[in-house]
């Protein structure tokens, strides 16, 4: 963070603004205690003089040096402005952070109280304050303090929102991280540079507002004085001798410019957002709620159940629309057996990342979970919250997120994010926790795991932090991982590192993966079963042996169709499945995929097919089922060997 800053000295507005501050803060120490005497002193044989050499500033009516008051006020004006500036920061602070740890309501309203502040003229909420807190120096800190608090609580309630929908975030919260300690430890650090970039403005608003204070008579009352209230008696012989008010207006500037200008150019150098940069309370993470089971929709009933790690019926997710719910996910069924692979493929927008998310119970307000049935190693996730939940969660059902970048709190040691799993859960302490994550760093073949610990996450490539996530996910005893396109950031070679690493902890351990991709071919690798998803809803399920050959669905074939391989003819255009997927706000009536199908007739556009079991296991909704091949897939059900070199790397 300090080089950051830093780099902001090296802007001509960076280094002339940072001169200035220093100037001024040194100015506010020690003029107090070098000129206190010059300033206090009276002298009748000179007031109300103008400047001269004995007194570059002139005199006030009690013949004291206008210069020696002015400096020696810098040190009231900037203690003042600060205290307010700290009052309003731990204000906002407070403020901008309870709609994420409170219930809804009391967030919503606590929003709509900032929003409604934020909207009345900081000046004007000062002078209101000024009048509740009293007259003096006290007060006005109190009132500035409190006038600047709501732009800072929109700050904070803005950066928290922005940082609660990263996926580290989501993942603290798997491993069961409280609001309160997620608050702490994962967002705060990562929101603490803006914050402090916009106080450094802020200071020179409020010292701003402090002058005014003091010129109206509502801030430092005399004996006191700051250069609000030299302003005040500067402006009763204005006529006579400008200079008196002039000098001390023009210090309220030079200061007020000096923290302005340095706070602006440490915010372009960070690209850190102003206080109004936009608004909204913490999303908040919705729990499934429990509803009647409809028709048709058991998971597919094999002896998976039996031995079942999940187990999801009827599951929807809906968010609110501005023309009606959008609906991504609507009817999802499926179980997940001890050490099975399952794929999730589908076009974007199929509702596979809601599906994944909803399994965690990671959708975030305003979206809603429902479900008739929703079991994680046999017990009900659908009833209330409890600690024994949350362990079973936090230990045993272990995600890894699409952007490695993102996956891990770019302000914490990975080391210290491994172990915050085990210390929460498994009862060890830091030292035992670290020792962990070295083995398990180690499992996932990330080279000198004890050095790697103690390094940033921006200290590891793209394929070293995956790996790491996966690591995390291990610390516990995962019974399953979901896989969200867990290599798209990644190179091809680092991809099948990475599909190889989740291949083998499945072996070694028996664990469950469900693994979410676009690419078939990927899933054909690692899986065993493909679930097929279009416009919300499990189109097809059936065995990946059975992908290239024996799919049934037409939306199963038209996707295969267009998977390129060695053989397709570059100088044709690549094939696509035709159409536009169905908008989820906006499903058809009857099969979502009518109108994209080759084969569709009127009982399809009227009926929406349900997912019926065939007689090998193999599910599919469609009216017309056939078997089909895609024309071009090749689906390697083998990693080739070159993915099991260079794991190191
Ligand atoms: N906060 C939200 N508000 C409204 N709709 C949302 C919200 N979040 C997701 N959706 C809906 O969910 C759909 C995306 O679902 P999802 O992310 O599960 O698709 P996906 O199959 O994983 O797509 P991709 O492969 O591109 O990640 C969006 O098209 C959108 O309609």
């Amino acid at each position: 963070m300090a080089a950051r800053w830093l780099a902001a000295l090296k802007t001509p507005v960076g280094a002339v603004s940072a001169a200035m501050l220093l100037s001024v803060l040194t100015l506010a120490v020690l003029a107090p205690i070098l000129w206190s005497g010059q300033a206090e002193e009276i002298n009748t044989r000179a007031i109300l003089q103008g400047p001269s050499p004995e007194h570059p500033v002139g005199t006030d009516s009690l013949g004291r040096d206008l210069f020696f008051r002015l400096l020696v006020a810098t040190g009231l004006s900037v203690k003042l402005a600060l205290a307010a500036t700290g009052i309003g920061v731990c204000v906002g602070l407070v403020l901008g952070a309870v709609p994420s740890l409170l219930s809804r309501r009391i967030g919503r309203l606590v929003t709509a109280f900032v929003n409604i502040a934020v909207a009345f003229p900081g000046l004007l909420l000062a002078m209101f304050f000024a009048v509740i807190f009293g007259v003096g120096q006290t007060g006005a800190v109190l009132a500035i303090g409190f006038a600047t608090a709501p732009s800072f609580a929109r700050l904070t309630q803005t950066l928290i929102a922005t940082q609660s929908e990263r996926d580290f975030i989501a993942a603290a919260k798997l491993a069961g991280v409280g609001r309160v300690q997620r608050l702490i430890r994962h967002i705060l650090p990562n929101i603490a540079e803006p914050l402090v970039v916009t106080a450094t403005i802020g200071a020179g608003s409020s010292l701003l507002a402090f002058a005014g204070l003091s010129f109206l008579g509502l801030g430092v009352q005399p004996p006191a004085y700051d250069w609000g209230r030299l302003l005040n008696e500067g402006l009763n012989d204005i006529y006579l001798h400008p200079m008196a008010a002039l000098a001390p207006g023009l210090a309220v500037v030079i200061a007020g410019l000096a923290f302005n200008l340095f706070g602006e150019a440490v915010a372009k150098t960070l690209g850190a957002p102003t206080p109004f940069a936009g608004k909204g309370a913490a999303p908040q993470r919705v729990r499934p709620t429990a509803v009647e089971s409809s028709a048709d929709v058991e998971p597919s009933t094999s002896s998976r159940e039996s031995s079942a790690v999940l187990t999801v019926s009827d599951l929807f997710v809906s968010f609110p629309g501005p023309a009606g719910p959008i609906t991504p996910v609507r009817g999802v069924s499926f179980s997940l057996a001890q050490g099975e692979a399952v794929g999730v493929v589908g076009e974007s927008g199929s509702g596979k990342t809601q599906t994944a998310l909803a399994l965690a119970q990671l959708v975030e307000y305003p979206g809603s979970v429902t479900a008739s049935r929703l079991e994680f190693l046999g017990q009900d996730q659908l009833s209330s919250p409890s600690p024994a939940k949350r362990q079973l969660l936090g230990t045993s059902f272990a995600m890894v997120f699409q952007d490695p970048m993102k996956s891990f709190n770019p302000t914490m040691r990975i080391g210290t994010q491994l172990a915050e799993v085990a210390q929460r859960h498994q009862g060890m302490n830091r030292r035992q926790a670290l020792a962990r994550a070295a083995d398990r760093l180690r499992a996932v073949r990330v080279p000198a795991a004890e050095r790697r610990l103690r390094q940033y996450p921006h200290e590891f490539s793209g394929g070293m932090r995956q790996r790491a996530m996966i690591g995390m996910g291990i610390m516990g005893n995962p019974a399953l991982i979901v896989a969200d396109e867990p290599t798209t950031a990644l190179d091809v070679t680092v991809q099948q590192q990475v599909l190889r690493l989740l291949s083998t902890i499945k072996e070694e351990n028996n664990v469950a993966i469900l693994l979410i991709s676009h690419d078939l071919t990927l899933v054909g690798q690692v899986c065993e079963r493909v679930l097929v998803m279009y416009a919300g809803r499990i189109v097809e399920d059936l065995p990946a042996t059975d992908l290239a050959e024996r799919s049934l669905h037409p939306y199963t074939q038209a996707l295969l169709a267009a998977v390129p391989d060695m053989e397709t003819d570059r100088n044709q255009p690549l094939a696509v499945v035709p159409g536009r997927p169905a908008d989820p706000s906006n499903v058809p009536a009857g099969c979502a995929f009518a109108s994209r199908c080759p084969k569709a007739d009127d009982h399809c556009t009227r009926e929406d097919p349900q997912l019926v079991q065939q007689e090998d296991g193999h599910r599919v909704a469609c009216w017309h089922p056939s078997r089909g091949t895609g024309q071009r897939v090749s689906v390697e059900l083998k990693l080739p060997a070159a993915a099991l070199q260079g794991e190191a790397s």
